[in-house]
């Protein structure tokens, strides 16, 4: 089929280059020329395992443009992926969704069904589809169908074609039998439902999954204090196929450019329709303390980082990704550099965009290895491989003081017996304190 995407982020780009690598025509649309003239030559401007082979293998089913017009014109599906960030209330800002929906009605000269896949509020499609009847330049039946993304960063072209399931809310047979065409030769259980309910399976899905994470955090807050060990208990609770073994680990909070903002976007459409969604206010402020966690725990050891050196393993908000959108480092990296640190970091991917925010304030490292030396604590934030695989004896020979704070409970307790080294993580024991 001939498809047109908007936005060539993480939804955009991997959607578009999945869609194609199962045979279909896609047009790639993004504002920002020098992504586009990057992804020409066939690379993907942003991290993504396994994205620039899969664009490469499939070059002659994608086109990269600017012009938007010349993309939408005749295609037979038009999939919405633009951003729909966080407004200071807590609303979804949906002005980058309107502007796609505008440049549509401006561009469309056939009958084609326009696809929301970025994450909207409730009710978004219905105000799309009045929009469109309202201003459609040419006189064509434009159909809108809510089909909410599932991907993960790290894991997005997995996610992708191996999808969990594909969720299609559409109120017109013609949008859902095009959506089923679409998608005919990806293998996931396919849910089809109407338009509202499409849209609410997201935020339901992301919130129960932010809810699950600062509830474990809680219950590792109340291991600390009690003498459990929340690893040991987490495993426990794994085995529950009712609770399942997924997303129960502990750590300093969830980031990244979901969570945060849909548990606020829909705690505000609830407070805006005289409703409270108080599960996941609360899980709102959990996340919010915890995120602080290994700063309040690092005064234990130092009244504050005044003159110290600190070493920082991990800096964006997960491993495998280059994205910072949330990520616990940024809000306590600057109370370090406040305070007079010495800030020495590594992240294997992360450095280039830490460096746009800060450019001289930090040492960025090439290597563990190079980022602990002389340092009198250290930060994990992000649970990479490298961090997780390292010999814990490094910490040892190289630290000033070997004092860890681990954030992602990258380590199990033994590996600390009578090794010298404080190690501090997350709903444990403390050892060597
Ligand atoms: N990132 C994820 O893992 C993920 C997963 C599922 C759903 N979502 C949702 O998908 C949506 C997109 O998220 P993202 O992380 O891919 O965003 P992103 O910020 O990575 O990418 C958005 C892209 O849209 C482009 N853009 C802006 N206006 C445009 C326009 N008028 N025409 C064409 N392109 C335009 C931007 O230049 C940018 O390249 C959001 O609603 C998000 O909540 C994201
Ligand atoms: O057990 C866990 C699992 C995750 N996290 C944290 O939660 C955040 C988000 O992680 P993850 O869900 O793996 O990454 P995202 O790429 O943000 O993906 C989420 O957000 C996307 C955007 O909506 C959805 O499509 C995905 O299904 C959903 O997993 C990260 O900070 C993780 O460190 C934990 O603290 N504990």
């Amino acid at each position: 089929m001939k498809i047109a995407v908007a936005g060539t982020g993480y939804v955009g780009l991997v959607t578009g280059v999945c869609l194609a690598s199962k045979g279909h025509q896609v047009t790639c649309v993004d504002v920002d020329e020098k992504k586009v003239e990057i992804m020409r030559q066939g690379i993907s401007p942003i991290y993504e395992p396994g994205l620039d082979e899969l664009m490469q293998q499939n070059m002659l089913r994608l086109t990269f443009t600017v012009d938007y017009e010349s993309a939408y014109k005749d295609a037979q599906v038009i999939f919405i992926g633009v951003g729909t960030p966080e407004k200071k209330d807590g609303s979804a800002n949906l002005s980058y969704v309107y502007k796609v929906v505008e440049q549509i009605a401006e561009s469309v000269e056939r009958e084609c069904v326009v696809v929301v896949k970025s994450t909207v509020p409730i009710g978004t499609n219905d105000k799309i589809e009045t929009y469109m009847i309202e201003h459609l330049k040419n006189n064509v039946r434009v159909h809108i169908a809510s089909n909410p993304e599932f991907l993960a960063q790290g894991t997005a072209v997995h996610d992708t074609l191996h999808a969990s399931r594909i969720v299609i809310g559409a109120e017109s047979d013609y949008a859902k039998t095009v959506l089923e065409k679409v998608y005919e030769n990806f293998e996931a259980p396919k849910v089809i439902t109407n338009r509202r309910s499409a849209e609410m399976i997201k935020y339901a899905s992301n919130d129960f999954l932010a809810l699950k994470i600062s509830y474990v955090n809680e219950i590792a807050n109340l291991c600390e204090i009690v003498g459990a060990d929340i690893e040991d208990v987490t495993r426990g609770m794994g085995f529950d196929a009712r609770i399942g073994d997924k997303f129960l680990n502990s750590g300093i909070g969830y980031g990244g450019s979901c969570f945060p903002k849909d548990t606020k976007a829909l705690s505000w459409l609830a407070s805006f329709n005289d409703n409270e969604i108080k599960t996941i206010k609360a899980a709102i402020e959990v996340n919010e303390n915890q995120k602080f966690k290994l700063i309040k725990k690092a005064r234990k050891y130092y009244e504050d980082f005044s003159g110290l050196t600190v070493a920082v393993l991990g800096l964006t908000f997960k491993p495998g990704t280059d994205d910072l959108r949330e990520a616990p480092s940024l809000v306590n990296i600057p109370i370090m550099l406040e305070d007079g640190a010495r800030v020495k970091a590594w992240d294997p991917v992360g450095v280039q965009n830490y460096k746009k925010i800060y450019p001289e304030e930090i040492e960025y490292c090439d290597s563990i290895q190079e980022t602990l030396e002389n340092a009198d604590i250290c930060f994990i934030f992000t649970e990479w491989p490298e961090v997780k695989q390292l010999d814990v004896m490094v910490y040892k020979a190289l630290m000033r003081h070997p004092i860890i704070l681990d954030g992602r409970n990258c380590y199990k307790l033994d590996a600390f017996a009578n090794s010298g080294i404080i190690y501090d993580s997350i709903g444990r024991e403390t050892i060597g304190w």
